[in-house]
């Protein structure tokens, strides 16, 4: 399995990270959610050259234009609900693709441990399709591993492009043991701590509450 970080190189990308990460820039919704749009629009772009791709004759009213366009289109896959605008940022780019949805949330138990349930699943058929599955944040790696098993049941995809904005490097040794080698791990950051609630530390707190507001 491939681990790409799109922080490492210096780009306009990480000025995206680091105002989602900032404590006070943070609290403009508005702007954090379309920062984690423009992330999505990035990862959308590096990932589409990795994509196959056909000549094309496009007619224009002077002539003939050959063009590698996209073979096929992905399967743009997310998480609810602080993956929909990442996932807005790739569909924006986009614009043809299959989508599907799942919902995963923590359910906490007496002891402080939580497992994740899984409640709701619109996909189309997934046999022999790329898809792309996003979320901003991987934490424990619970959920992007049991919406993977979710996703199994559409069918068996020939390639998986995972793609997080800010992913724990535990979460990401976590996934690797569950996820097919055919699977491309694409992240904007790696940071190294998880707290005991698994939150990613330093992280930038709860992307759900951030984006949409406290849920109780
Ligand atoms: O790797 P994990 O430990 O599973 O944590 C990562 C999950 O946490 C966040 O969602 P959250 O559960 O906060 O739900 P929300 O989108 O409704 O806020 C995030 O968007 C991931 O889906
Ligand atoms: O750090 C974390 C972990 C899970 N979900 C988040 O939004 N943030
Ligand atoms: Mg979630």
């Amino acid at each position: 399995m491939e681990i790409v970080n799109l922080g490492k190189t210096n780009s306009i990308f990480n000025q995206y990270i680091a105002e989602i990460r900032d404590e006070n820039i943070q609290k403009d919704s508005m702007r954090f959610r379309r920062n984690c749009e423009r992330m999505g629009e990035i990862f959308a772009y590096e990932i589409s050259k990795r994509l196959d791709y056909v000549d094309q004759e496009i007619t224009t009213p002077l002539g003939n234009s050959n063009i590698n366009l996209l073979f096929e289109q992905p399967v743009l896959t997310t998480i609810l609900r602080a993956g929909l605008p990442v996932h807005q940022g790739f569909l924006n780019y986009f614009d043809k693709a299959e989508n599907a949805f799942v919902s995963a949330y923590r359910k906490h138990h007496k002891d402080g441990s939580f497992d994740i349930e899984l409640e709701y699943l619109a996909s189309p058929d997934l046999n022999d399709k790329t898809i792309i599955l996003s979320d901003p944040m991987l934490a424990s790696g619970s959920s992007i591993v049991v919406t993977y098993k979710a996703l199994l049941e559409k069918g068996n995809p020939k390639k998986i492009h995972i793609a997080i904005l800010i992913a724990s490097r535990q979460g990401l040794e976590y996934v690797k043991r569950f996820l097919p080698e055919n699977t491309t791990i694409w992240v904007g950051a790696i940071d190294e701590e998880l707290t005991a609630q698994s939150y990613i530390v330093p992280g930038l707190g709860d992307a759900g509450d951030l984006a949409y507001g406290p849920k109780e």
